[in-house]
């Protein structure tokens, strides 16, 4: 990633930095100036966490009106009080590859899907208060001829991904009940429900 933090423009004035951890990924602390809307220059400290960017799809099965989903423990999430795993479309970091070619990889491993029809929507930050992390988001169809592996993720990392297949409408009466609750599962899945009642109606 380029080093923006360390370039000087019109509203930002790098001053110093200091590196807090560099294990999983790296927290940084930055001392900077930035320019105030009435033109005067104000001293900050802020901290950022970059464990790179990331990407993460929704797969439809338009005949069966359901969608691919995956389950998995979650330790942020249970450190907040979460009870069980978390429902999640499958989604992954990039580690320096093109993210419609790691979002591939990543179905196959995570939910065992080989995926042929794939669009990228937009790329979002994920919380751009804290994490660097832009989210690269993509949907796409599938059928049950497409679930060529067993998925789970990689054992030897840790994972144990189970894959859910879900009626559409379940899966978004599961945000109202708080079933699920992972923030870019539940943009994709309100997405494709906006995508799929537009293009009922005709409308572009
Ligand atoms: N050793 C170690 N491993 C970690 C750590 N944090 C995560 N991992 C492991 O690193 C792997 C990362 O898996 P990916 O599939 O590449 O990423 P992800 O965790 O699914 O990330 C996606 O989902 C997250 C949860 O919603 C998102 O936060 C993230 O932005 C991204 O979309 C997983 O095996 C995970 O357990 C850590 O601190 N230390
Ligand atoms: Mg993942």
């Amino acid at each position: 990633m380029p080093d923006h933090a360390a370039r000087e423009t019109a509203l930002f004035r790098p001053h110093a930095r200091q590196v807090l951890a560099d294990d999983w990924a790296v927290l940084t602390k930055h001392s900077f100036d930035l320019r105030r809307r009435d033109g005067s220059w104000q001293r900050l400290t802020r901290e950022t966490y970059d464990r790179g960017n990331a990407a993460c799809a929704l797969l439809h099965d338009p005949a069966r009106d359901c969608v691919l989903l995956v389950r998995q423990f979650r330790l942020p999430a249970f450190v907040q009080g979460e009870a069980g795993p978390l429902i999640e479309v499958p989604a992954g970091r990039l580690e320096g590859a093109a993210a419609a070619d790691r979002m591939r990889a990543e179905l196959e491993e995570e939910a065992g899907v080989t995926v042929t029809a794939m669009t990228h929507l937009f790329d979002l930050y994920s919380s751009p208060g804290t994490v660097t992390e832009l989210q690269s988001y993509f949907i796409g169809t599938y059928a049950p001829g497409d679930l060529t592996g067993p998925g789970g993720g990689l054992q030897d990392e840790g994972e144990d991904i189970e894959r859910l297949e879900l009626p559409l409408d379940e899966a978004l009466g599961m945000i109202e009940t708080g079933a699920i609750r992972d923030a870019k599962t539940v943009l994709l899945l309100q997405h494709l429900a906006l995508r799929l009642a537009r293009s009922a109606a005709g409308t572009p």
